[in-house]
């Protein structure tokens, strides 16, 4: 059986409203989620017992155990496999490293196997794993289960994380309003422009807080804010990762060579969202 790969993009939260609190502490969520053209890749080939190995330019501190994101997918499909996970992304950094990779093993083993998995309760995973399993533009509720698949038009991006992880339970321990307005109707037409200006009156509510955790998140968004052409600046997720919206690749492209040049030491990456 030759071995199956797949690949996990990064996810960004074009919004992010927390619109309450369950009994168990997770929080309920409505938000427009989007794949990125960058992310990481895994491989997983048919084994007698679960081995795991992390390579690429972004494995450092990536556990290679059943702490993994990916272990834990090949359990939930019922399988042991070699699974190879090639890192790109930065961890801890709101862009669903884990998730996306635990979503791209699931794809990979369906693939492998020529059977499909158990979708429900699949957010036991990790919040983010329903959303990612598609890896299509949707819009996700309740703690992360409900996933609208949307058709959205594709979006340049520009995606900057400052090198520091910021803990997830930690920033939606700092948001102190737990009960904030859902994301208004969305416009139905008008393409990117008027997407543009919707995602605008919109908001992650956790920014603020995640701010407060690391204040070199404002620093991001301030810099991205500064490059000629971003239309829009928001935090992803739980951050650090923050991104800036333009009109083109090609204006893309220049302001994330730019920020390369003014924060050497960030990971900076233009990206097609869709
Ligand atoms: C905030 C989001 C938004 O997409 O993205 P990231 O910043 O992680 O990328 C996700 O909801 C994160 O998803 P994920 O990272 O998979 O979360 P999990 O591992 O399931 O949960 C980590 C912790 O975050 C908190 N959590 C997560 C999701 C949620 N709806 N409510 C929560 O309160 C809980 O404290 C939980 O213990
Ligand atoms: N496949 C994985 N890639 C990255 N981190 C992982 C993975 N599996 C488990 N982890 C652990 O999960 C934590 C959160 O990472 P990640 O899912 O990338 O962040 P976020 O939830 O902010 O998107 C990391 O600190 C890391 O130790």
């Amino acid at each position: 059986m030759p071995p199956s790969s797949a690949f996990a993009p990064a996810k960004v939260n074009l919004t992010l409203h927390v619109t309450g609190l369950r009994a168990d502490g997770f929080h309920l969520l409505d938000s427009l989620v989007m794949f990125a053209d960058v992310g990481d890749r895994v491989t997983v080939a048919d084994a007698p017992e679960m081995r795991l190995t992390v390579t690429g330019p972004r494995a450092a501190g990536v556990p290679e155990d059943a702490r993994n994101l990916c272990w834990k997918a090949a359990e939930w499909f019922g399988c042991a496999v070699a699974i190879t996970l090639d890192k790109h992304l930065p961890a801890a950094a709101g862009i669903g490293g884990g998730s996306s990779d635990a979503a791209a093993v699931l794809r990979a083993m369906q693939d492998l196997y020529g059977r499909s998995f158990p979708v429900e309760g699949l957010e036991r995973l990790g919040a983010d794993v329903p959303v990612c399993s598609p890896g299509h533009a949707a819009r996700m509720t309740g703690i992360g289960e409900g996933v609208l698949p949307l058709t959205m038009a594709p979006m340049q991006a520009v995606l900057v994380n400052p090198g520091v992880d910021v803990p997830t339970p930690q920033v939606f321990k700092a948001l102190t309003c737990k009960d904030n307005p859902p994301m208004d109707a969305m416009p139905e037409d008008g393409g990117t422009p008027a997407a543009i200006a919707w995602l605008k009156t919109q908001r992650n509510d956790l920014q603020a807080p995640a701010i407060a955790v690391q204040p070199v998140i404002a620093e991001v968004l301030a810099a991205l804010t500064a490059t000629p052409g971003a239309r829009l600046a928001r935090m992803s997720g739980s951050g650090a990762t923050c991104f800036a919206l333009y009109d083109d690749r090609a204006t893309a492209e220049t302001a994330a060579a730019a920020l390369r040049l003014k924060h050497p030491g960030w990971w900076i990456t233009a990206a097609t969202l869709s």
